[in-house]
């Protein structure tokens, strides 16, 4: 694996993975892998497992790729590759300058050492000197949020702490190449939301970033390019929306509608769900949801009765947030009852921005006239996102559930808002 990014060309890839796959060799029980070891020549005491085949890919300076797939994909072994944590079984990867890494599984540190030394470790592994650690180590610790603790053993901290400091290591030290495996989802809401902001300035830097997450919103967010992988293979490589769309398309039929969250967020992506009663005073950095009520034509409530095309639906949602970060969006969400998304509306889009007490306290309102949906019972769901509208903050979803009710037999779940003429009356016809 080369390292030397002076040698680069700006144009030349900074990372390029040419052909390259992992077979594992899976043995039945822990006592085979020793019979092979004795007895070599003959039949195989395993079998091989292919967890990543025949994988091509460039990438230049500064570029993000986003990668997805559904569990045991193989995105962790690509990410382990690129990092070098593990060998190709064949193909070769390249990569140019400092790689770090934010690795799900195993964070390189050593479990006896205390918290600073391991920075110390890492840092120095990664090609820092000893002036530019102790240049940043205050502030490393800082950003891990890990207080005294940072001089106790590693291996008595939780595993959000290991991955806190892990990840604040890896954004501190320059990188070429930044490697994130489902890191953003690490720690309360605070921490997630300058972990954001240090990625988003990282992207901005120029580091070229592999971005790995089940949240398909942060990779069309964060992304230049994605790459789709399935049992191991590359099933689809191009513009985030070229292999997105194609991709929840596909997640929606593999999880046969029951998995399907909003913006395709679990509770693992960080959003905290805020569907209880009201709670207290954000955390620093954080805003959460307070309460949320739900008109139907006038009528508040939580199962309401309406009419396609004709209804009033009115959405008001009182939140909270730390005064010191700027106003939260937020996000109306309309789905199947079975989970699907049928259609949302931001408010980021809408470019508003929501007045606060100096408290951090504010109203968000949303009113959608003549709801377009054909009958059917939908939920009604209410998101909190940073001014951005990239990092989640908090969900209630659903809020509420509207049954439609309409006099046609038109299919489907929208209703278009089509209007029929006879066909003379158009001067097109002429043409
Ligand atoms: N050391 C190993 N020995 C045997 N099989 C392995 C090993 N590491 C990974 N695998 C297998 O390789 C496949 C790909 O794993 P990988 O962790 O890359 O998937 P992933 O897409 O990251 O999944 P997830 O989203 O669940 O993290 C899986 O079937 C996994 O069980």
């Amino acid at each position: 694996m080369s390292s030397e990014l002076s040698t680069t060309h700006s144009r030349d890839p900074v990372i390029r993975v040419t052909n390259a796959g992992k077979t594992y060799r899976m043995y039945r029980q822990p006592a085979d892998r020793l019979w092979q070891y004795l007895w070599p020549g003959r039949k195989p005491w395993f079998q091989d497992f292919v967890a990543l085949e025949g994988v091509n890919l460039e990438l230049r300076r500064g570029e993000v790729l986003g990668i997805v797939g559904v569990n045991g994909a193989g995105k962790s072994t690509l990410l382990q590759l690129v990092t070098g944590t593990i060998r190709p079984s064949h193909g070769e990867i390249e990569t140019h300058g400092r790689v770090a890494a934010i690795l799900e599984l195993g964070s390189g540190f050593n479990p006896e050492f205390s918290g600073r030394e391991n920075i110390y470790l890492n840092a120095a592994t990664l090609g820092l000197s000893r002036a530019e650690i102790e240049s940043r180590i205050d502030s490393i610790i800082e950003f891990a949020g890990i207080g005294l603790h940072i001089d106790q053993p590693v291996k008595t901290y939780s595993s959000g702490m290991v991955v806190r400091l892990a990840f604040s290591i890896a954004t501190s030290v320059d990188a070429d190449i930044l490697i994130i495996d489902e890191a953003l989802s690490v720690g309360d809401g605070a921490f997630r939301r300058r972990s954001f902001d240090r990625i988003m300035q990282i992207k901005q830097s120029g580091t070229t970033i592999l971005f790995c997450s089940h949240v398909v919103f942060h990779v069309e967010a964060f992304c230049d390019r994605a790459l789709w992988l399935h049992r191991g293979k590359v099933q689809k490589l191009g513009g985030v929306s070229e292999v997105l769309r194609p991709y929840e398309e596909f997640i929606d039929a593999y999880e046969n509608d029951v998995n399907a969250l909003p913006f395709g967020q679990n509770s693992a992506a960080g959003l905290a769900d805020d569907s209880s009663p009201a709670m207290a005073a954000p955390p620093l950095g954080d805003a959460r949801i307070l309460s949320v009520r739900v008109w139907l034509d006038g009528q508040l409530g939580d199962e309401l009765h309406g009419h396609s095309q004709a209804s009033c639906l009115e959405v008001e949602v009182a939140f909270a947030s730390d005064p010191k970060i700027p106003a939260p969006t937020a996000a109306l969400v309309f789905s199947s009852e079975n989970g699907k998304i049928l259609g949302s509306s931001i408010s980021h889009t809408q470019g508003l921005v929501f007045e606060r007490a100096a408290s951090g306290e504010g109203i968000a309102r949303i009113t959608v006239n003549r709801i377009p949906l054909n009958k059917g019972r939908y939920r009604v769901g209410v998101y909190l996102f940073c001014e951005n509208g990239l990092h989640g903050y908090a969900m209630a979803d659903p809020v509420a559930h509207i049954q439609l009710s309409h006099p046609g037999v038109e299919q489907g779940v929208l209703l278009l808002p089509g209007t029929w003429a006879n066909g003379t009356d158009t001067a097109k016809t002429a043409a």
